[in-house]
């Protein structure tokens, strides 16, 4: 396991500091491949940071972006991660970028997920860019404290893919890419903001609480390389 913490003044600050880093990681991937791929989480925090990269002036017809996770809900919810990417990342510059969705219509959450695998893999591993989040349970992807899948979500014996995934914590059934489909990423990011966060990360990299390790302290623990931590107050 190693990390980076970046700790930047605020939230503004962060945002486009994981821009620019972020955009010069596509932009190296552009160079060496011809074109680059990116997988974003959901959420509350994403938000500044996606409006900030949708402005970064990179060849964005040569970017795929998916998720890393998704709420079992169309694209018109207010839940969905799909929603909030296409109403602030693919705006700008980036909106001549490509979007993988995990949620299909038309069958039920195993289904999408099977269709998800598929059309995720078809954009290439490793990702050259993945962004985690963080929930204040300690989940991250998908990956949420007592989820029937979680054990299999987080096996490298797992293959690379999107399973299904439910928690008590988690609202809607969840469509998340593996750990093993995560890990390798060139460039693999944690961002979280807020003490609270903050507290959780500290606590799980400690090995985490009475009922055993968090989700984001496994991942962190795993990763063959380095993941940049982002965080601001
Ligand atoms: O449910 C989710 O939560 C986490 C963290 O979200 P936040 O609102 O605390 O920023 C997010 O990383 C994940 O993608 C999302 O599905």
């Amino acid at each position: 396991m190693a990390h980076q913490l970046n700790r930047l003044a605020d939230k503004e600050t962060l945002a486009s500091a994981l821009a620019d880093r972020v955009s010069a990681a596509l932009a190296e991937g552009i160079a060496a491949r011809g074109k680059a791929s990116i997988a974003v989480s959901g959420g509350s925090t994403p938000k500044a940071f996606f409006k900030a990269l949708s402005t970064r002036s990179i060849d964005w017809s040569r970017v795929t972006v998916t998720l890393v996770d998704e709420r079992f809900v169309p694209p018109d919810s207010e839940r969905s991660n799909h929603a909030l990417v296409r109403d602030n990342l693919l705006q700008n510059a980036a909106a001549a970028a490509e979007f993988v969705p995990l949620y299909h219509a038309g069958g039920d959450a195993a289904h999408s997920a099977a269709l998800a695998s598929e059309a995720v893999a078809a954009i290439g591993y490793p990702f050259d860019v993945a962004i985690l989040g963080m929930g204040n349970d300690g989940h991250t992807a998908s990956f949420f404290p007592g989820g029937d899948r979680l054990a299999e979500a987080l096996s490298m014996k797992t293959p690379r893919g999107v399973i299904t995934m439910e928690a008590e914590g988690a609202g809607e059934t969840r469509l998340t890419l593996t750990f093993s489909a995560l890990q390798d990423a060139r460039l693999l990011v944690l961002h979280i903001e807020g003490q609270q966060k903050m507290d959780v990360l500290e606590q799980a990299l400690a090995g985490g609480d009475e009922h055993g390790p968090f989700p984001i302290g496994i991942v962190l623990e795993n990763v063959p390389g380095t993941v940049e931590i982002f965080w601001a107050p």
